[in-house]
């Protein structure tokens, strides 16, 4: 009968029938059987294989097995033109004929699902992510002006150069940096007992005696070394004295060469950045100290011929790196401000008028201490009086000229320089500036590069005019010393950036300000452990072909495509609803 004859009131009529005869084959009045089986016979013929007619169905499902559901159409369903197989058949004969019900059938069935469930469950058990342990590193900056305690973890398993290393904590420690303890070097180990101790608690006990210890000094101890080397000794051998009664597997403290202070913050940067796992573009590194600076960047214009002394080769993850890198020791902003103040004192006055401090802002200060470095001492005045005052007067123009004093750009035997006579291949590509560029342009809220320089320049001018008085009452939580420095840091970053590495009003833009990448500090500590560690290697490591769940899911696929098959496969074998479909 064609499907148009359901519409209208038959619709309702079969499903009276339809509970009617449901009721009769539970055999209970008022309960169902087998409703599932049943509604899947009224669902349009479009979404359903032909063949399969349902009315066998119900026989698969033994009595015992029929559920106490009410039947419940949906409107959708009730309303729709359907077509229905509607014979009524005595429940035992349909078994009886039913071919699923041959022993081999279901033992086929039986066997079948047990052998996907286990596959999947298998491959499910084989590759669950096993819980995570960790191995540790403690890496110690010793800068000029502090030291910090870095604690990098990475999982246990993943040795093998492909797992993550990351910073966990970080523990600043009280005190100056250790080069300030040339008078007193028991003091330098001393000063660092109270992050080892917090060290001892980061790093779970089981672990402690294989966590390597590393103490890198950076250019504080670089210019006390110049200085005065046996100082220098003595501060590391205390410093040794006190690392050594910790359980952790020292490694030893030395001054790192500033090629690789900035070729260790390079790494670090672009580790970070998995841009070396991922042969990506790689970042420039500009790192700005207290006492040394430095910039470091691949630039197709440098094959290391050109001053070879500013190349480094790497050959990291399959690919080979040949970085230009140069530290300026005595370019730190703390150093080279001591060298502009020099500039400006070289009379020896009893007061120095400074246009990079804020107007209203006097000090007494001390010539000796002024000129007690290696970075200025050729130029203290001879006849100085002990101390000078130090009045600011705020001009940023003035300020930027004074800073520009500290640098040499004269001359230049190279293709191209940056200042002092060093080279400096065309700048290339994005920038990282971190560390005291951070901390500055932080404060300032000028990190936003995309800013016009001539915009920033115009907000620093008015900073440094900002009375002193003003400023403090604005940052009454921020150390005085810092403070009072920030116009002159500013202005000295946008002159070194400027002027001294030739970064123009377009390319600024390049320069991202940061201080942590995804949790982790940009700085030299995680390139240098991942060198010493042998973390990184040189070829690329086999990766598996798919991820854990990738894999998962593909095995489960399959599964259940082969099952498809299999049931598929056993069509001659389906049982069929009626072929003859009565309507009522
Ligand atoms: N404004 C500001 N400056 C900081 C902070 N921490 C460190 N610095 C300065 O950043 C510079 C970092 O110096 P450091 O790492 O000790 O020097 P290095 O040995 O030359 O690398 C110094 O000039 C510090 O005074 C901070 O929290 N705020």
């Amino acid at each position: 009968m064609p499907n148009s004859v359901l519409k209208g009131r038959s619709t309702r009529k079969t499903h009276t029938h339809t509970h009617d005869y449901y009721n009769r084959l539970s055999g209970h009045e008022g309960k169902t059987s087998s409703l599932f089986l049943l509604s899947l016979c009224y669902l349009p013929r479009s979404i359903l294989p032909s063949p399969f007619h349902f009315h066998s169905l119900f026989s698969l499902i033994p009595p015992p097995l029929s559920l106490p559901l009410s039947l419940s159409l949906s409107p959708q369903f009730s309303r729709s033109p359907v077509s229905v197989n509607f014979i009524e058949v005595d429940n035992r004969e349909m078994k009886e004929m039913n071919p699923w019900h041959t022993p081999v059938t279901i033992i086929i069935t039986v066997i079948g699902v047990m052998a996907i469930v286990a596959l999947v469950t298998v491959a499910v058990l084989q590759n669950r992510p096993l819980p995570q342990k960790y191995k540790y590193g403690i890496v110690m900056d010793a800068g000029s002006s502090h030291t910090a305690l870095y604690i990098y973890e990475w999982p246990a398993e993943k040795d093998n150069n492909t797992g993550r290393v990351e910073q966990t904590h970080l523990c600043k420690v009280k005190g100056p940096g250790i080069s300030s303890y040339a008078s007193a070097p028991v003091k330098a180990g001393e000063s660092l007992r109270l992050c080892m101790e917090e060290a001892k608690q980061w790093v779970p006990g089981k672990r402690h005696h294989q966590t390597p210890l590393y103490l890198g000094a950076t250019a504080g101890m670089r210019l006390l070394n110049m200085a005065n080397s046996s100082a220098s000794d003595k501060v590391f051998q205390a410093v040794e004295g006190a690392l050594q009664k910790f359980p952790f597997s020292y490694q030893g403290a030395k001054i790192i060469s500033g090629q690789d202070e900035g070729a260790f913050g390079w790494i670090t940067v672009n580790y970070l950045d998995e841009r070396l796992k991922q042969g990506l573009e790689t970042r420039g590194a500009l790192d700005l100290g207290g006492a040394s600076t430095q910039i470091s960047f691949v630039s197709d214009n440098y094959d290391g011929s050109e001053s070879p002394s500013n190349s480094v080769t790497f050959r990291l993850y399959g690919n080979d790196y040949n970085l230009y890198t140069h530290s300026f020791l005595c370019y730190g902003k703390d150093q080279s401000l001591r060298m502009m103040q020099a500039h400006q004192s070289q009379a020896g006055p009893a007061t120095v008028l400074d246009p990079c401090f804020h107007p209203g802002y006097t000090a007494t200060k001390n010539y000796s201490v002024l000129y007690d470095s290696p970075c200025v001492s050729d130029r203290k005045p001879k006849d100085a009086p002990d101390t000078f005052t130090h009045i600011g007067i705020g001009d940023f123009l003035q300020c930027q000229a004074a800073v520009k004093s500290v640098f040499n750009f004269t001359s230049c035997k190279y293709s191209r320089c940056s200042f002092n006579g060093v080279l400096q291949p065309l700048l290339q590509g994005p920038y990282g500036a971190f560390s005291a560029y951070y901390f500055v342009m932080n404060f300032l809220n000028l990190t936003d590069t995309s800013v016009p320089l001539e915009d920033v320049k115009e907000k620093l001018k008015r900073y440094c005019a900002t009375n002193w008085d003003q400023i403090m009452q604005q940052h009454p939580e921020v150390k005085l010393k810092y403070l009072a420095e920030y116009c002159f840091s500013g202005t000295y970053i946008l002159t070194l950036l400027t002027e001294g590495y030739n970064f123009t009003s377009e390319s600024y833009s390049d320069i991202k300000f940061i201080k942590k990448i995804k949790g982790s500090d940009a700085g030299w500590t995680l390139g240098y452990m991942l060198n010493l560690t042998n973390m990184i290697p040189a070829e690329a490591p086999d990766t598996p072909l798919l991820p854990h769940p990738g894999y998962v899911s593909v095995v489960s696929v399959i599964a259940v495509l082969l099952f498809i098959l299999f049931i598929v496969s056993l069509r001659p074998l389906w049982p069929r609803c009626s072929k003859q479909p009565q309507i009522v």
